[in-house]
């Protein structure tokens, strides 16, 4: 048994050449992950989330760092380490998971354990793992089934026990349920979260669905070509963005611009002034100075139609509606302010029409300086 440490990923990198100019792949990824976490790398398609996924689980050559698991080293560029993937003893589930029409399913969940180069097993040892790795996924009566036999979600259920067979200390999953339709997706999302709870496996999980990575992830990192623009739990990434990419790229929210009135060191309160020359009262996530440029960031379900029966909201802005969208749970409205736009969730009873003239009201607290401008 292994040393339980974690995943520790060092200075990353790969870069592909590229003909057009535009170089992808991942710049110095630098992440540690305790035992047991459920890890997401979340961003646009092409932003380097496959590349540094391949690169820990031994598909690509980095072009430098380091990346160790528990007590081994599995690449150091600097010692000139490299362990191949075959003796990594890595689970992983690609996007499209790759089961063996011609076997049963017990014949696809216990080919990991036929081949491994790393250590032999016996009959019985392939036996019994197998059958406890289907039966972690609920399959244990369809081991001799052949694999064609099966629906979407119970391949994936295969795909995932022979990830899981050989008990390896990390799982990466790339996009496992993209192949999936919307209700089984949101069904195996649920069942995997409780999986990977109940084996204490640590997982690296690849998305680009930012509604899965919230609800799935202990800690995210946020990849926008090919750098970690921040690394974080959901709620911070949601709640504190420090960036307008992850601003916008995680949920939706309003950024309005503006001028530093009153300094602040990073994660005080700072006063900003917008465009129409109202002064805003904000958290700052980064040190500013008067006269600095700002971008603030107010998340539309933070914002309230002030009708008199709250307390102070804070900040007070008038605004006229524009448009409104009812979506079961809430209303959307989009509403304008000078040359400001914002968009507003509230409970879907309140009742306002285009044209109404209304105050908008948020809290210091939720009105958040970017760290980056
Ligand atoms: N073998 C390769 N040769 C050259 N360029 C590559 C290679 N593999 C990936 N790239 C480029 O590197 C960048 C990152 O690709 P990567 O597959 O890591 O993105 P991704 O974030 O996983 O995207 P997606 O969500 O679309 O899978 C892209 O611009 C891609 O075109």
């Amino acid at each position: 048994m292994n040393n339980q440490t974690g995943v520790t990923v060092e200075g990353l990198r790969k870069i592909y050449p590229s003909s057009a100019g535009v170089a992808g792949g991942i710049h110095e990824a630098d992440f540690h992950l305790p035992p047991g976490t459920f890890f997401t790398l979340l961003g646009p398609s092409g932003c380097g989330k496959t590349t540094t996924l391949r690169c820990i689980a031994g598909l690509e050559h980095p072009d430098s760092g380091r990346v160790q698991v528990d007590d081994r080293v599995f690449f150091d560029q600097r010692k000139g380490i490299w362990v191949p993937l075959n003796r990594r003893n890595i689970g992983m589930v690609f996007q499209s998971y790759a089961i063996w029409p011609h076997m049963s399913v017990f014949e696809n969940v216990s080919f990991p354990l036929r081949v491994a180069k790393d250590r032999s097993y016996s009959r019985e040892e392939i036996s019994s793992m197998t059958m406890k790795a289907l039966s972690t996924v609920a399959l244990e009566s369809f081991a001799e089934r052949s694999a064609t036999q099966l629906s979407g979600g119970q391949q994936q259920r295969v795909a995932l026990a022979r990830a899981i067979v050989r008990e390896p200390s990390l799982l990466l999953l790339d996009e496992p349920l993209s192949n999936l339709d919307a209700a089984l997706r949101d069904n195996m999302r649920t069942e995997l979260k409780r999986l990977q709870r109940q084996l204490g496996i640590t997982t690296i999980y690849v998305t680009h669905d930012q509604a899965e990575a919230l609800d799935m992830s202990d800690k995210i990192a946020v990849i926008n070509q090919g750098r970690v623009v921040q690394l974080d739990t959901p709620e911070a990434i949601y709640f504190r963005p420090e960036n307008a990419f992850v601003a916008d790229f995680v949920g939706t929210t309003n950024l309005l611009s503006g001028k530093v009135a009153k300094a602040c060191p990073k994660g005080g309160s700072a006063k900003v002034r917008l465009a129409n020359g109202q002064i805003i009262d904000c958290t700052s996530l980064r040190d500013v100075a008067e006269g600095d440029a700002a971008t603030i960031s107010v998340r539309p379900e933070s914002i309230v139609v002030v009708d008199g029966s709250g307390g102070d909201p804070g900040n007070r802005i008038n605004a006229q509606v524009k448009l409104r969208g009812f979506v079961g749970n809430l209303a959307r409205y989009e509403l304008t302010a000078d040359d400001m736009k914002f968009s507003v969730n509230t409970n879907p009873k309140v009742q306002l029409r285009p044209g109404d003239n209304v105050v908008l009201g948020f809290s210091p607290d939720d009105a958040i300086v970017l760290a980056d401008n």
